[in-house]
């Protein structure tokens, strides 16, 4: 059994709506990263993984298992859903031994595992607490510890970190992290922040096409020479705005000084190191012309 999943020519409809195009993905043990806007298709990718959703057609494996095997496909990935709850009025300890004794598990074992994975997300002091009452990080974690109760090879987040402080996000993703020493780890986000951090592979998605697959060196290295600062005036800023693809502005006094991405150096800009973000921006972009230049039939 090989350590990857493999996913081709994947296309899924809802009703005549198509929401992914010719998915073609290869990916490794490790912490994977999905980015893309909302409604790109990354919670469809991932619930056509989970086998929650069928595909139209195309071939997915995972760990060499054929997707259609559901049921063994459900032994090998665990999976945190967008919008996780799980019984509100338990105590966390009660609740994970309940999906555990779900799961299958039986008497030490279930025991072990379940203290084992509370330790892990860092929840064994808020054994007796009700869920309800746990922070969203708490919650979060409480969803990773469920997801791994079978010990999947394979663990599936989906926009994990919305909605966290920034402390709790810095601790969900070490935890991933260290989820990923040993598992396929896919982590679906429209925060850049959350990719930059963690992943070294990564595929970006834009209206259910994969735009960008590759190692987020790669990605910054595509954007080098192509990110400019430049200052101007207040009153500039609308006409810059229309001419140029802009990624962060701040303003000072009657100042606004800028970033943004274009081909070529223009006159008093000044060229600057591509951060994940600005790379992300010029993907999308140069996405959209390709498209266009298709549409005309032109060259790319
Ligand atoms: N049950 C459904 N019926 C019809 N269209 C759907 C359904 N679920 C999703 N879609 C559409 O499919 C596209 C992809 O949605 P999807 O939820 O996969 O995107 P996403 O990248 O996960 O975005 P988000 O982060 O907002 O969930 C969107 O255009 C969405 O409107």
């Amino acid at each position: 059994m090989n350590n990857s999943i493999e996913i081709k020519g994947l296309n899924k409809f809802y009703g005549k709506k198509q929401a992914l195009f010719d998915v073609n993905l290869s990916i490794q043990q490790g912490m994977f990263g999905l980015l893309g806007r909302n409604g790109a298709g990354k919670t469809t990718l991932m619930k056509t993984l989970a086998t929650l959703l069928q595909k139209k057609n195309g071939e997915i494996t995972v760990c060499g298992v054929p997707i259609e095997n559901a049921k063994e496909i459900r032994r090998i990935i665990g999976y945190l859903p967008q919008e996780f709850s799980m019984y509100p009025s338990m105590k966390v300890g009660e609740a994970m031994e309940y999906l555990a004794i779900l799961s299958g598990l039986s008497g030490a074992e279930r025991e072990e595992r379940v203290d084992t994975l509370l330790k892990k997300v860092n929840l064994t002091e808020h054994w007796d607490k009700k869920v309800k009452a746990l922070s969203g990080g708490m919650k979060r974690r409480l969803g990773i510890a469920q997801a791994l109760l079978n010990n999947p090879k394979v663990l599936i987040v989906d926009e994990p970190t919305a909605g966290l402080d920034p402390e709790e996000r810095v601790r969900f993703r070490n935890l991933l992290s260290e989820i990923a020493e040993d598992k396929i780890v896919i982590l679906s986000t429209h925060i850049v922040g959350d990719i930059e951090a963690t992943c070294e592979d990564i595929a970006i998605i834009n209206e259910g096409r994969v735009i960008y697959n590759g190692t987020v060196d790669q990605l910054l290295q595509e954007a080098e020479g192509r990110v400019f600062t430049m200052t101007a005036s207040k009153r500039e800023l609308p006409e810059l705005k229309r001419q140029l693809s802009i990624t962060s502005m701040h303003t000072q006094g009657n100042k606004v000084h800028i970033r943004f991405i274009a081909e070529a150096l223009m006159q008093g800009a000044k060229v600057c190191e591509p951060n994940i973000e600005d790379a992300y921006m010029l993907y999308l972009h140069t996405s959209g012309v390709r498209e266009i230049l298709g549409e005309m039939g032109g060259e790319w």
